[in-house]
């Protein structure tokens, strides 16, 4: 094909056929590095869980909000280490302003929380489901971004704010067919921390860096760990009344160890009495080793893992009374969870209950000649405004094509805009199931009445 004739098909208004590119001159397709296309069948995937998230979310009666991907650095400039802010995908903009893909949620809802003010009633339950950012070396070939759900109450001091978001994923894991024998949540309280290293002199400005060092305990060399909280100023002794306080495996231990000032043990006891109430117990159970990975949490913190163990953390969450008073508001409790939406999709399939998911149309519709095409967008157009879903070939196409189409769409049935029917004002309808066929007209096909197609 050459340029030449290339144009003159063009300006016979034909449909213009591409000269083959060099390949060369093809842009990268793929997207950024860790990013992910949602093409049709991936995008359905991602639909079903995000429903499944509101789902819960509207179930507890909690209210949906949203806030931009892009936030000022300055709400993620913490200085605890956190492998979060380390890798945080910031840049100065055109405005010479410093800012950043949200690495997480929350920061922005306690923007939002402040933002608003007097002029919310408390208590709060806020969700939301947003994509989360970060840039780390493509080294180790994980993403760089995924989509998190979180659901979060604020003005709520008690254990009983913890108790319902804990009921809330627990109604999630039920809803997607998970049981207490596939998932755990373990749960815990920072205060047991906060008990070791204020015996062991260690300073409270310490605290935040020390939970982010104790949270990499299972991944990271004990030595390696023992390394980083010495840099922290942290007492070879403190290091052992950490790592004793960690295994600790019962409340009644747990007492034993800090006494009852913290309030930590009367709050996972009724936090645990709280489960039995709600009837999940028996996915709830107390693990000193707990502790989570973000600076702000103060209190309850909780985790759910799958029981063979072979994934990381499905989510996780808790107690941050201190967050909206280190944004300069007043102090306000609140406590959260956040979702993401990869571990639990390999666990879905893992376990094999990722549901099929098809496009289902109700009708495709069809002109077997161009001079019918007006009837059938008609045709489609009506059908579509009694909500079924129709659809309409938009292209001069050969019968095989239809059916396979059909077959692609799930279709139920086909209508077949024929000139000998149409002339009666008549359609066939043919049940793509059954292979019964009738002709009917255009109103008995939108009332669906005075036929019968099997
Ligand atoms: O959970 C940490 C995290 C934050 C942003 C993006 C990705 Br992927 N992961």
């Amino acid at each position: 094909i050459t340029r030449a004739s290339l144009a003159r098909e063009n300006a016979r208004g034909h449909t213009p056929i591409s000269t083959p590119t060099k390949q060369e001159d093809v842009i990268d397709v793929n997207p950024p590095r860790g990013t992910r296309d949602f093409p049709p069948d991936e995008m359905r995937l991602r639909n079903w869980l995000f429903h499944n998230f509101r789902e819960v979310s509207r179930l507890f009666a909690f209210e949906e909000i949203d806030f931009p991907v892009l936030e000022s650095e300055a709400l993620f400039v913490r200085k605890a280490g956190e492998e979060i802010t380390q890798q945080l995908y910031n840049f100065e903009d055109k405005g010479g302003r410093r800012v950043a893909l949200r690495p997480e949620l929350t920061p922005s809802l306690a923007r939002l929380v402040l933002q608003k003010g007097k002029a919310l009633s408390f208590p709060l339950k806020w969700f939301t489901i947003g994509q989360c950012w970060r840039y780390e070396r493509m080294t180790r070939g994980r993403r760089r971004e995924h989509y998190q759900w979180n659901m979060d109450i604020i003005g709520v001091p008690g254990i009983e704010a913890e108790a319902e978001l804990l009921s809330a994923l627990v109604t999630f894991f039920k809803n997607m067919g998970i049981t207490s024998n596939d998932v755990g949540i373990k749960i815990s309280n920072r205060k047991v921390l906060q008990a070791v290293l204020s015996r062991h002199n260690v300073p409270d400005d310490s605290f935040a860096a020390v939970c982010v060092i104790v949270d990499k305990i299972e991944k990271l060399p004990q030595d390696e760990i023992k390394k980083e909280l010495s840099m922290l100023g942290v007492t070879i002794e403190a290091v052992n009344g950490i790592l004793d306080a960690l295994s600790i495996r019962s409340l009644d231990e747990l007492e034993d160890l800090i006494g009852p000032e913290s309030g930590a043990v009367a709050d996972l006891k009724q936090l645990l009495n709280l489960a039995n109430a709600y009837g999940y117990d028996d996915w709830v159970h107390f693990d000193a080793s707990i502790v989570r990975g973000l600076a702000y949490y103060t209190g309850t913190v909780f985790e759910g893992f799958d029981k063979e163990g072979r994934l990381r953390a499905i989510c996780g969450g808790g107690r941050y009374d201190r967050l909206l008073a280190t944004f300069g508001g007043p102090e306000t409790p609140a406590c959260g969870f956040g979702f993401g939406d990869a571990v639990i999709l390999e666990l879905l399939k893992e376990k094999g209950i990722i549901p099929s998911l098809r496009l289902e149309a109700d009708y495709i519709v069809i002109a077997l000649e161009d001079h019918l095409r007006q009837p059938a967008s008609t045709i489609a157009a009506r059908l579509r405004s009694t909500g079924h879903v129709v659809d309409l070939v938009l292209e001069n196409k050969r019968l095989k094509w239809a059916f396979r189409q059909a077959e692609r769409l799930n279709a139920k049935r086909m209508i077949l805009v024929g000139s000998s029917e149409w002339e009666k004002g008549t359609v066939r309808v043919k049940d793509l199931s059954s292979g019964d066929e009738c002709d009917v007209t255009l109103d008995d096909l939108v009332t669906q009445q005075n036929y019968k197609v099997s």
